[in-house]
């Protein structure tokens, strides 16, 4: 008796093509997992494999898959490219970031660029190779962002592989690991900085998928005041909102 080939699983994510959205949002904190399956009908789990976990939901008819890939960019294009594998088309990185430039924490903040601080983008094109958002995506955001009540602006982040030995000094000893950070916001007026968003650009670009990335201004890099925990359990409900909203968009649905 011949056997009926079994449908392939991804290698870390453990999904398999049929349990995976044309769109998903790529979530770091695995505990923001379980909350957004909150906003979403008809939520199927993959297992948790290595700390990474994977959902698929619907709204409104829309399936969308939620992946979190924990913290930095090499475990982020990790998840990114097994997703994309499994056919997705579209990603929106969600999460937190310092933001600068005018914006205050719990504003929300679009990449539309990012400079390639950290080292993973390197491994997909060369240093002149742009991490640029996906306009269309970013136009459907937009449009999201200025039907809501909360603060927003969108330009160009940076993203770091070095939380604590590039952007958030520890409170005693090793003063000016930050200056490059402090440089980049002057000298390029950033608008967020994080550990992912140019990476998954470039990576995103290279596959052929649409990226953007949205986050929640969470640490003021100047003072490294951060947001507190009620205003920021308001901030990721909206965020949610905004990302399933955006990706449940006929325009990208539509790329199936
Ligand atoms: O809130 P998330 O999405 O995890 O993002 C930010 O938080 C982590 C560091 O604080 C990094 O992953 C950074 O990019
Ligand atoms: O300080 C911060 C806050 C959010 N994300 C980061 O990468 N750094």
């Amino acid at each position: 008796m011949t056997k009926t080939p079994e449908e392939k699983r991804a290698w870390y994510i453990g999904a398999k093509e049929s349990q995976v959205a044309d769109v998903a949002i790529l979530i770091g904190d695995p505990g923001r997992i379980d909350r957004i399956a909150l906003h979403l009908d008809d939520v199927e789990r993959i297992p948790v494999n290595r700390g990474l976990q994977t959902i698929t939901g619907t709204r409104n008819g829309c399936r969308i898959t939620a992946s979190a890939f924990g913290m930095g960019a090499p475990i982020a294009v990790v998840v990114m490219e097994e997703l994309r594998a499994l056919g997705v088309r579209s990603f929106l990185r969600i999460g937190t970031a310092m933001a600068a430039s005018g914006r205050s924490l719990g504003d929300f903040v679009l990449a539309d660029s990012a400079l390639r601080r950290e080292g993973t983008s390197d491994s997909y094109a060369p240093p002149g190779y742009p991490a640029v958002s996906d306009p269309e995506l970013n136009a459907i955001i937009l449009k999201h962002l200025a039907q809501q009540e909360r603060p927003y602006g969108a330009g160009m982040f940076a993203s770091y592989d070095g939380f604590y030995s590039q952007m958030f000094d520890l409170p005693s000893s090793r003063g000016g690991v930050r200056d490059a950070l402090l440089s980049d916001i002057e000298k390029f007026g950033l608008i967020g900085a994080d550990m992912e968003t140019s990476a998954l650009l470039v990576a995103g670009r290279m596959l052929g998928a649409r990226t953007s990335s949205l986050c929640v201004a969470t640490v003021d890099p100047i003072t490294q005041k951060k947001l507190d925990i009620e205003d920021m359990a308001a901030a990721e409900k909206d965020l949610f909102e905004i990302a399933i909203e955006s990706l449940s968009s006929s325009t990208l649905q539509e790329t199936r």
